[in-house]
């Protein structure tokens, strides 16, 4: 009987430590799985085994990959630029070097000749005065001075043309300030927003530092445009949304120059016609918000050199709503009417500071005369 009694009591026993130990585990198994961790979420320790606290082995984590830093351009120097490029030219070089030197070296310079030349100078753009002037001097000289060598003659062509540039004219630009501020201002398309990246190439080459401000809210390309130009030279650009006010982006550009220390900020603004007053108008708003700050230093016009004689009214207008400090000539190695240059001056009395020669990022370079016309006129041109 005492054994009888001692069984029973065994199979309770076990019966008991058998439930215990199954309840556990069909409790643990009725947790529902853990909700998809979102992801970028950090891990969360893996779950105790069998509450003993054995941890699950740490997974390698993979470093996530760096982006690869913005490779830095250093640009080319602007010293000589001109000369470097004088090839570009090729297309006015023929109506100088070579069309006007041949008729120049004919034997005999008859008044048909000289009328000859005065059409090659104004269908180059050199314009009528100008190109009355320059072909009176000349005719002077030749007769003065019996020169007949094609040397003679290319040098005092030479001498003609880089008298109507007016070499004694200032062509730098007012930078390196506390920060100085440059507007580039023009006609739609004539290359403004190209030509301040390259500006702030030219500017970087020579040592300066240059923020950019994105002041052509009008075309959305324009602000990314920039900031591409920008990134490839390490500057920091401005901009605002698009539609956005262009004199308060304009300000806001000038105020962080100011504050980090940059010495030249440059402002591209949105295209506009001439003939366009509430435009004109909200231009001369821009310069006078941003001379809240102080006087702005220069004001860049940029004219499209393939435009020709239609390009001086544009200025005309341009130089009476803003006081405009130098011209930018783009597209030159467009044209075959590199004259444009000395009609640009001599109507406007403003200095071309800069040619564009290409649409390359050194493609810009400070004007010479004298390079200018020797690349015309050249011995290899
Ligand atoms: N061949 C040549 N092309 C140039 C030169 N300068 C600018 N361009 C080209 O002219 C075109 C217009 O240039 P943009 O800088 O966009 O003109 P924009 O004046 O800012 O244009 P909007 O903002 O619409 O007024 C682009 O295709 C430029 O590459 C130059 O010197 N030579």
């Amino acid at each position: 009987m005492e054994y009888v009694i001692l069984g029973i009591v065994l199979a309770g026993v076990l019966l008991l430590a058998g439930v215990g130990l199954l309840v556990p585990r069909i409790r643990r198994r009725a947790v529902p799985p853990a909700p998809p961790r979102p992801t970028g979420a950090p891990e969360e320790p893996a779950e105790e085994a069998g509450g003993v606290g054995i941890l699950a082995p740490e997974r390698p984590t993979e470093a996530p990959e760096a982006p690869a830093p913005p490779t830095i351009e250093t640009p080319a120097p602007t010293a000589g630029r001109l000369v470097r490029l004088r090839g570009r030219l090729s297309r006015s070089q023929n109506v100088f070097g070579k069309g006007l030197l041949s008729v120049l070296s004919r034997d005999r310079l008859d008044d048909d000749a000289w009328e000859e030349i005065e059409d090659s100078l104004i269908g180059a753009d050199v314009g009528v005065e100008a190109t009355g002037e320059i072909v009176g001097r000349l005719r002077d000289r030749v007769k003065v001075l019996g020169t007949r060598t094609p040397a003679e003659l290319r040098a005092l062509l030479s001498a003609e043309l880089v008298e109507a540039l007016d070499p004694t004219l200032d062509r730098s630009l007012k930078v390196g300030g506390k920060p100085s501020v440059l507007m580039v201002v023009g006609v739609n398309g004539s290359g403004k927003t190209t030509t301040c990246g390259k500006i702030a190439r030219v500017l970087i080459a020579d040592g300066h530092t240059v923020l950019l401000g994105a002041a052509d809210t009008f075309r959305a390309a324009a602000a990314e445009q920039l900031t591409t130009w920008a990134g490839r030279v390490g500057a920091e650009v401005v901009r605002g949304a698009e539609g956005a006010d262009p004199a308060s982006v304009a300000f806001d550009a000038v105020k962080k120059g100011v504050d980090t220390g940059v010495d030249t900020v440059l402002i591209d603004t949105a295209g506009r016609l001439q003939n366009k007053v509430g435009l004109m108008d909200e231009l001369s708003k821009v310069k006078r918000v941003v001379e809240k700050h102080g006087p702005v230093d220069e004001t860049l016009l940029v004219l499209d050199a393939t435009t020709g004689q239609n390009g001086l009214e544009q200025a005309r207008v341009f130089t009476e709503v803003v006081d405009v400090t130098g011209v930018v000539l783009t597209k030159l190695d467009g044209t075959a009417k590199g004259g444009i240059v000395i009609a640009v001056q001599r109507k406007l009395g403003i200095p071309v500071k800069l040619v564009g020669l290409g649409e390359g990022p050194d493609d810009l370079a400070p004007f010479e005369p004298a390079a200018f016309v020797d690349a015309l006129v050249g011995t290899d041109a």
